[in-house]
């Protein structure tokens, strides 16, 4: 069977508060962070940052904060910067985006090689527009507009998906980019503290069980001084549905090694791949 991960190989989440609403102290803290994952464990390869890592969580925030994505961009200049320094994929969280052919707002998570170019954007396909009595309303598509495409990117070591949190309700977009031979599906993502403690890890435990891969979700630290609280609870789930590393609600770097025996062994044990039955299932996508 053919590795979809090429090595063992580590990942840092990076769960912090960054919604305050000075941007550019928000990138300054991601900069703190990922400086102290690189000095905590020098080999690791891949760094994970939140949803919405450096501008409030809040529908009526998204336009101010938006960047036209390019290299000029604030937030995409100074990710890159931090992605070449360390010789790190960074998974930079997400930042509003705005078009300006358009004049629509994205929710886009943006991804560097270890070379400091942008290989990547995801656009928050699915928008979370919930009404949950009792518990939640938000309406992303007040002022957001949804992406169009699922994400599978290269990286030096196998291919990964990218999925923006609410994304990962809907286990199509993992599933595309599983059968596009991601070993990971990785989400910038902010549960909260009302959807966190019902699906967060139920979730994270599907799509790696589905999908025979990695699950990564990455939250911002939970801060009861904003609009939004976060759910924290950053983790990473192995092919097999286990939970190999967790954060609690606070600051925290959460670190996990990723092996390819992981994935080969489990994948050969039950073999989902071959024994799929897309005769019995060409409906789905209809
Ligand atoms: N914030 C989100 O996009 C999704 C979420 O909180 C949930 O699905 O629950």
């Amino acid at each position: 069977m053919s590795k979809v991960l090429s090595q063992k190989i580590k990942i840092a989440l990076i769960q912090f508060r960054g919604s305050s609403p000075d941007k550019q102290a928000n990138l300054n803290r991601a900069a703190q962070f990922i400086d102290k994952a690189m000095t905590q464990q020098p080999d690791t390869k891949i760094v994970v940052l939140p949803e919405c890592f450096n501008s409030p969580y809040a529908v009526t925030k998204f336009r101010e904060y938006a960047e036209e994505i390019g290299p000029l961009a604030t937030s995409v200049s100074f990710l890159s910067q931090l992605a070449s320094k360390y010789k790190i994929t960074l998974v930079g969280g997400t930042i509003p985006e705005i078009d300006p052919k358009t004049d629509k707002i994205y929710n886009t998570a943006v991804v560097f090689d270890t070379n400091g170019k942008l290989v990547g954007t995801h656009r928050k396909t699915h928008l979370f527009d919930v009404d949950i009595p009792n518990g939640i309303t938000f309406k992303e598509s007040t002022t957001l507009s949804p992406g169009e495409k699922a994400t599978t990117l290269k990286t030096p070591y196998g291919k990964i998906g990218v999925g923006v949190c609410y994304d990962m309700r809907f286990p199509e977009l993992s599933m595309i980019s599983a059968r596009n031979g991601a070993f990971a599906m990785i989400f910038p993502s902010a549960f909260n503290t009302v959807t966190g403690p019902m699906h967060w890890h139920l979730l994270a435990r599907a799509r790696s069980v589905d999908n025979q891969i990695y699950t990564v979700l990455c939250s911002p630290a939970r801060d009861m001084d904003s609009s939004y609280h976060a759910y924290g609870h950053s983790l990473v789930c192995d092919p097999r549905g286990n939970i190999i590393a967790e954060a609690g609600d606070g600051e925290e770097i959460v670190f996990a090694e990723l092996d390819p025996a992981e994935i080969s062994d489990f994948r050969a044990a039950v073999p989902l791949i071959k024994q799929r039955r897309f005769d019995v299932y060409k409906d789905v996508s209809k």
